[in-house]
């Protein structure tokens, strides 16, 4: 035999009409009437049924109680209602589930002496009656009917139908049926006269003794049990037969007592200890049951809650009827009664058919579960309502496939990328050991040996910062403010010779030290050259439609909205940022006139651009490592003056030309452009900033300029900002929402692929100084500044490395 569960089962109960259950403890008050010790002790009725689902307290003496004096049941039963009425409005429908092959419980619960044997006797009786009406109406149903009786009796179990006494039951733990009594009599019952006997038998077999308050007290917690199974005649025999398998516990429980009421002394005192203990433990698993299941539940702590768990908030349905005392002498109890029964109304169970099916019976079912499945399978039955739910799971799995495929890409170029920086730097590393190369020598070593010769068309190296600038180059600057140590290892070498295609975003501005303004007309030549504002335009737009396409992507994927970016989101995204930019791979280096130089005031040429005659023929991807001109230092005087703004039509205008198949020139000449056209931008930010009434901050208002100079007019090594305060802006960075479009601005101006660890690197760089604007908590304020700011150090950042 072989029982069936789950899908199955409600399959079974689909066919069989019925299904399984998760409904609440059905709870019943009975009040009894005074009984006549109590009316012989003038005893008042202090409680009242005013309706049929309401018991009020009516003590007007006990004014000022912070009892509640109303409460509300399934049925509440006054005093004069009969067990009859009790049965059928209170237990029937609950007990007669057992037919169905659903288990069932009927307690009854309250003090000593309040009813619960008078109206238990009654229910059994009517219950059974019920289920022998059941059999007689359905002939084509075979049915077997089994009784068992038991007590438990200062806390051992004992067969009532037993006439060995002194042997209590062994209770074991079944996996699958639960507790089990072990060698418990069960009676099959023939008839009604067979099922008088056998109650009698067991009612003579309880422990009933003579209390104060009950003459015939029940001293234990008596559980009668029907078990009825039933299958359909057609089948019996055949072994292919399913059979309905369920009991119902009819429970009469002790009742709760005061030893001091009761007047209990010796063995009904300690009666009355274990009684009590196990309606508390009772008490308590219903409370917590009541709560909805949280934590442990002590079923165990007493042999009547370890019987009785399948029926508390198990695989049964289960009724209780509370049964009180009228009196007020007994209002405490009273009290206590309708609190559990308040808690136990509380209490779900989900009984479910209990359907055991023959070994064959089993197969043909499975069987015909596997053609329907098969069947279902190849013509796709109606659209399930959480259709959309799969669809959508798909279409996100795609989603994420596509963003895994592209990261795997990216994470490649990234690796490449990241291994050429590092050859490089070894390999000026090892020039800077030997420190005796000229710039021109310089050359020469590259063009012979070939160091700087980059296999990748995407990136190229040009200058180098800190220790691995070639130290030839940094002491002809004679920087008193700059030297070795301050310089980071990790700066990139290839900052400006990186193609400057296109300047997009119509809200930059590149304020620059006024100072440092250069030859714009020079620069603005060279942007206007051949570069070729369309391809230059394409190539923003289309790394910005890349951009967008993965993050948006990932936002999709992560946030319910796109405003709704976590840090971690934000994190996603700047990774995804980073690993997106993807140029064209043709090399595109600055074209730059060889007078480079002579026009970039305060910025006197070295040694190097003097003597610089242009790329050699062959070397058209070498770069030599570029001398840091003290000149080109960004200084704090006139920084702010000397700021300019420039719109992206001048910027377009004056983009530079580049070419895979030119030389570099002269990088400061670019650097000498690029000034001059922060400058224009910085003084036209200016005057658009009074024009503005709003009162919304310009870079004007930004006070000094933490990134061209340090305080005492050093300027600051940001290489060593970014180690000092690289946990932070990495925070940062994950933190604040910076526009897209400017960080698409900030690698475009840095020519640089954003696999490129420089690109990571200046960006961080770039927040460490936002750091300082966002203080000011303004967002308008912090988004002009965000833009200029992020500009200005871009440049700044420039120059600082050359
Ligand atoms: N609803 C009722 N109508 C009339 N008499 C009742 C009613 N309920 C109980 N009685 C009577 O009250 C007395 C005590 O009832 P019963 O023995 O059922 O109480 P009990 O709760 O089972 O007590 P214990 O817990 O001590 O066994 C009995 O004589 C019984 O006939």
């Amino acid at each position: 035999m072989g029982a069936i569960a789950g899908e199955e089962l409600l399959k079974w109960e689909k066919m069989q009409g019925v299904s399984s259950r998760e409904e609440k403890i059905l709870v019943s008050i009975r009040l009894r009437p005074l009984n006549e010790k109590e009316i012989a002790a003038n005893e008042s009725a202090d409680w009242e049924c005013i309706n049929d689902t309401t018991i009020l307290y009516r003590n007007t003496l006990r004014e000022g109680s912070t009892f509640p004096s109303a409460y509300t049941f399934d049925r509440v039963f006054r005093g004069d209602c009969v067990t009859r009425q009790v049965y059928e409005e209170g237990a029937k429908e609950v007990a007669l589930s057992v037919v169905s092959g659903i288990n069932s419980s009927i307690f009854a619960y309250g003090q000593t002496s309040s009813g619960k044997t008078y109206t238990m006797v009654g229910i059994t009786e009517y219950a059974v009656a019920d289920i022998f009406d059941y059999i007689e109406r359905h002939e084509e149903r075979a049915f077997i009917l089994k009784f068992s009786a038991i007590e438990i009796y200062n806390e051992v179990v004992r067969d009532l139908l037993s006439t060995d006494n002194n042997t209590p039951l062994r209770l074991r733990d079944d996996p699958e049926k639960g507790p089990i009594l072990e060698k418990l009599t069960e009676e099959t019952l023939r008839d009604w006269e067979h099922l008088k006997e056998l109650l009698a038998f067991s009612e003579a077999q309880r422990q009933v003794g003579e209390t104060y308050l009950n003459e015939k007290s029940s001293r234990s917690h008596q559980i009668i049990r029907l078990t009825m199974e039933s299958s359909a005649r057609e089948f019996l025999g055949k072994g292919n037969s399913a059979t309905l398998i369920a009991s119902v516990n009819l429970v009469d429980l002790a009742g709760s007592e005061r030893a001091s009421q009761a007047s209990s002394a010796g063995m009904r005192l300690k009666e009355g200890c274990h009684i009590n203990r196990s309606l508390l433990t009772l008490g308590t698993v219903i409370r917590k049951l009541s709560n909805g299941r949280h934590g442990h539940i002590n079923y165990r702590d007493s042999k009547l809650t370890r019987i009785l768990q399948p029926c508390l908030g198990g695989n049964a349905r289960t009724a209780i009827i509370c049964t009180l005392s009228p009196a007020r002498s007994h209002v405490e109890q009273t009290r206590n009664t309708l609190l559990f029964a308040c808690c136990a109304k509380e209490v779900t169970t989900k009984a479910q058919v209990n359907v055991v099916m023959s070994d064959k019976a089993l197969v043909k079912h499975l069987q015909k579960e596997v053609a329907r499945l098969e069947s279902e399978l190849k013509t796709p039955g109606p659209v399930p309502s959480n259709c959309d739910y799969a669809a959508l799971l798909r279409k996100k799995d795609v989603q994420i496939e596509k963003m895994e495929k592209e990261i795997r890409e990216l994470t490649k170029q990234r690796d490449l990328a990241q291994s050429r920086v590092e050859d490089l730097l070894r390999m000026v590393g090892k020039e800077q050991i030997s420190g005796k190369a000229s710039i021109n020598n310089h050359l020469n070593l590259q063009e012979g040996e070939d160091i700087w010769e980059d296999d990748c068309s995407v990136s190229e190296s040009s200058s180098i910062c800190g220790p691995h600038r070639p130290n030839t180059h940094i002491r002809e600057f004679n920087n008193p403010h700059y030297n070795d140590e301050d310089s980071d290892p990790d700066d990139d070498p290839d900052d400006y010779c990186k193609e400057v295609r296109c300047v997009e975003n119509g809200e930059l501005a590149l304020p620059i030290s006024g100072e440092e303004s250069g030859t714009s007309q020079e620069i603005s030549s060279h942007l206007n050259e051949d570069t070729g504002d369309s391809q230059i335009q394409e190539n923003s737009t289309l790394l910005e439609q890349r951009l967008h396409v993965v993050q948006s992507t990932i936002d999709s994927l992560v946030c319910p909205s796109p405003d709704e970016h976590s840090p971690q989101v934000m994190s996603e995204n700047n990774k995804n940022l980073r690993l997106t930019r993807s140029w064209s791979c043709t090399e595109h280096h600055m074209a730059g006139s060889p007078k480079s130089g002579g026009g970039v005031q305060r910025t006197p040429a070295n040694g190097y651009e003097k003597g610089f005659p242009g790329r050699p023929d062959g070397l058209q991807r070498k770069f030599p490592p570029l001398n840091y001109d003290g000149s080109t230092r960004l200084l704090r005087n006139g920084s702010q003056s000397s700021m300019g703004s420039l719109s992206v039509d001048d910027l377009r205008a004056s983009s530079i030309r580049t070419s895979a198949d030119e030389d570099i020139t002269s990088i400061q000449t670019f650097v000498a452009g690029m000034k001059e056209m922060v400058k224009q931008e910085y003084e036209k930010q200016l005057v658009d900033g009074q024009d503005q009434e709003t009162g919304r901050k310009n870079v004007k208002d930004v006070g000094v300029d933490p990134m061209l100079e340090a305080p005492g007019g050093t300027p600051l090594d940001w290489s060593l900002q970014f180690k000092r305060h690289q946990k932070e802006i990495i925070e940062l960075w994950q933190s604040c929402c910076v526009p897209l479009t400017h960080r698409t601005y900030f690698f475009l101006l840095f020519r640089g692929d954003p696999s490129d660890s420089i690109y990571m690197e200046v960006e961080l760089r770039r927040l460490s100084f936002l750091k300082e604007s966002f203080s000011d908590g303004n967002k308008s304020v912090r988004d002009s500044q965000t833009i200029t700011l992020a500009s200005r150090f871009s440049l700044s950042a420039t120059y600082a490395n050359l």
